[in-house]
């Protein structure tokens, strides 16, 4: 997560994420040149090797740093490592890099998981057996096999009460139990595998490295089962970037990401365009003309804020929305709200304009007037908000208007659809010609898709892929690791936001998202990719990093804040510090 300091320099490129099914694909286009499998997984494990040494030689040095000079790496034992292997050829991977540690001097020993006494009979005959290729041996066998004949030292796990797992305290965990094959909840013995390395791992503070991905963490999709994963500090990613290690659960897991590319993409076919691309940084922005004026960066409708039969209120989510437009830089901006919002409105953003929500008239012509709409932040669920929704929506989609739908706006979006109403049909042919967004997360995409939100949440990038197809327009799933889907060019596109933080697990922060969204939309002196979707998403996921990165001066104390407390009030500062640390100076 960068300070706001780093953040003017820090600029990473995109880097493309793939499927469990494309990584076969691409293997078996190297294999199909006569490159030869096993080769690969040698050259895999031994580039892996020079990873641990040099991440272990890292962690005792930062170690040795935070003691002040206490050495923790040790100089008169070896280094000891304790690799867990499955059956795949993940385990394959675990098998030989435990050889070459051994080779370099490393005291090993391999936890076997899954494995039956006869798997551990050597054969001596592996080379010429392999040649005749009628009956080949695997590659993970022949990996054990190599391992074992070195005298490799191994165990096998019998259940998690073998408390002998720990009994060599090691340096570093390898978790190789499963890989890119993990594709269903592990059975008992692997879960009890998992939670054990875990806790072994824990206790002696030993430093985790995943090979390929972390055990229990499902590659194309980010799901984990019942929490029982191998929580990694450091992932060694072969041959390609799995999507999985960068949303949903995957980012609790996985840890630092290396990438060990190993082998050219040689598959040439629309399989291996990338699922999805991750994004870290956004596009810089050019200075403001100077010769301009506000209509120059357009005017910003916002329509929420609803007060529901003088009980429920929630005129903060329309605020929230409008100081987060004006913060990006929009140049003008009206809320239509309720009128007894309107107060607090002129008391925090005395620079909006108020519009009666009820007004109907006056929000039509408002609508017309605006460059971009955003409807359904605190807008209301009852029958009376639904009517203001679809009346709005309709206008907003015959003037031709750039449209954000959010929050209670889904809401009702789903309503609609259930009841085969035209207003579906209308804007899903107006997001072919003018910007649309639909902005839910979890719980509003079950409602719009009529699933459980379990449903949703296990396959995030199917569900928005469906919730686009049906609805149309370009769409945010919002989480860690939000999902941004644009559909306006050629090709529809995911991203996915690699920035951002669990401190904006916290009410408001969608409508400020919304806000930024609509903000970015206004200003169209900049370009198309500018004031794209992802664009907004990551300059929102970076106001929130700034904020848990800030130091605070209270009095004449600083304080370092972090996540929790972290405010959606907030925002609207970080967001305007995060537009001017992208904007080239003149
Ligand atoms: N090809 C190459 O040369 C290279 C490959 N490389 C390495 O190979 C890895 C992929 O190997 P892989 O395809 O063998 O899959 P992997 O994850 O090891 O194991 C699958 C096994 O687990 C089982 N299984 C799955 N889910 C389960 C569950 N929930 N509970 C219980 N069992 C479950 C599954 O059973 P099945 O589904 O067949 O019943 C199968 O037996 C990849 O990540 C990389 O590390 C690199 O070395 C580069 C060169
Ligand atoms: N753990 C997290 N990591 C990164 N971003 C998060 C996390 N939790 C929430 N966010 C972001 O904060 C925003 C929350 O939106 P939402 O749930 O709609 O809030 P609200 O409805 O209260 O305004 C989304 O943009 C989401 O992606």
């Amino acid at each position: 997560m960068p300070t706001s300091n780093e953040l003017s320099l820090k600029t990473t490129m995109p880097v493309g994420l793939y499927s469990s099914k494309q990584l076969y694909v691409i293997e078996q286009a190297w294999f199909a040149q006569g490159n030869n499998s096993f080769a690969l997984m040698q050259q895999a494990a031994w580039q892996m090797v020079k990873h641990i040494e040099i991440l272990y030689e890292e962690k005792c040095l930062n170690e040795q740093l935070a003691k002040q000079g206490i050495a923790s790496r040790p100089v008169n034992r070896p280094c000891r490592v304790s690799v867990w292997v499955g059956k795949g050829n993940n385990g394959g991977d675990g098998w030989l890099v435990a050889y070459y540690l051994q080779q370099r001097g490393w005291q090993v020993q391999v936890i076997t998981v899954g494995f039956e006494k006869q798997d551990f009979v050597i054969k001596d005959n592996i080379e010429s057996s392999n040649e005749d290729n009628k009956n080949p041996i695997a590659d993970a066998t022949k990996a054990l096999q190599l391992a074992l004949s070195a005298d490799c030292k191994y165990r096998c796990f019998e259940n998690i009460d073998d408390r002998s797992m720990s009994a060599l305290p090691a340096d570093v965990y390898i978790d190789a139990i499963f890989g890119i094959g993990f594709n269903r909840a592990a059975s008992a013995i692997y879960q009890q595998a998992i939670c054990a390395f875990n806790e072994a791992a824990e206790h002696v503070k030993a430093l985790v490295i995943a090979v390929d991905i972390p055990s229990g963490l499902v590659a194309s999709t980010g799901q984990v089962f019942e929490r029982v994963a191998i929580a990694a500090d450091v992932t060694l990613c072969l041959i390609a970037r799995k999507f999985g290690l960068h949303t949903k659960d995957g980012l609790d897991y996985s840890g630092a990401v290396i990438d060990i590319p190993l082998i050219p993409h040689l598959a040439n076919d629309n399989a291996l365009i990338p699922i999805a691309t991750l994004i870290n940084s956004p596009n810089r922005l050019k200075p403001r003309r100077q010769n301009s004026h506000k209509g120059s960066y357009g005017h910003v409708l916002i329509i929420g804020g609803n007060h529901i039969d003088n009980s429920q209120g929630m005129g903060g989510a329309a605020i929230l929305s409008a100081s987060s437009a004006m913060a990006t830089g929009s140049g003008k901006i009206t809320v239509a709200c309720h009128k007894a919002y309107h107060g607090a409105l002129l008391t925090s953003l005395p620079d909006a304009m108020s519009m009666d929500l009820h007004d109907t008239q006056g929000v039509k012509r408002l609508i017309k007037e605006a460059s971009v709409i955003a409807i359904g932040m605190g807008l209301g669920r009852d029958e009376k908000a639904k009517l203001l929704f679809t009346e709005y929506l309709q206008a907003a989609v015959a003037e031709g208007k750039p449209i954000i739908i959010d929050a209670d706006g889904l809401y009702h979006l789903a309503s609609l659809h259930r009841e085969n109403h035209m207003l579906i049909a209308e804007l899903k042919t107006h997001s072919k010609t003018y910007q649309v967004c639909l902005t839910p997360h979890s719980g509003e995409a079950a409602r719009l898709l009529n699933k459980k939100v379990d449903e949703i949440e296990n396959d995030r990038l199917a569900a928005i892929t469906e919730g686009a197809a049906i609805y149309g327009g370009d769409w945010v799933l919002k989480g860690a690791g939000s999902l941004i889907l644009e559909q306006q060019s050629a090709q529809a596109h995911v991203y996915v936001c690699g920035v951002g933080n669990a401190g904006m697990a916290t009410a408001g922060m969608g409508d400020v998202l919304a806000g930024v969204i609509t903000g970015l939309w206004a200003q169209d002196d900049l370009k198309h990719e500018l004031r794209s979707l992802h664009q907004a998403v990551i300059i929102h996921g970076l106001a929130g990093d700034v904020l848990v990165n800030q130091t605070r001066n209270n009095d004449d104390n600083l304080l370092l804040v972090g996540q929790r407390g972290l405010q959606a009030q907030d925002m609207p500062a970080a967001i305007r510090h995060v537009m001017h640390l992208i904007t080239d100076s003149l």
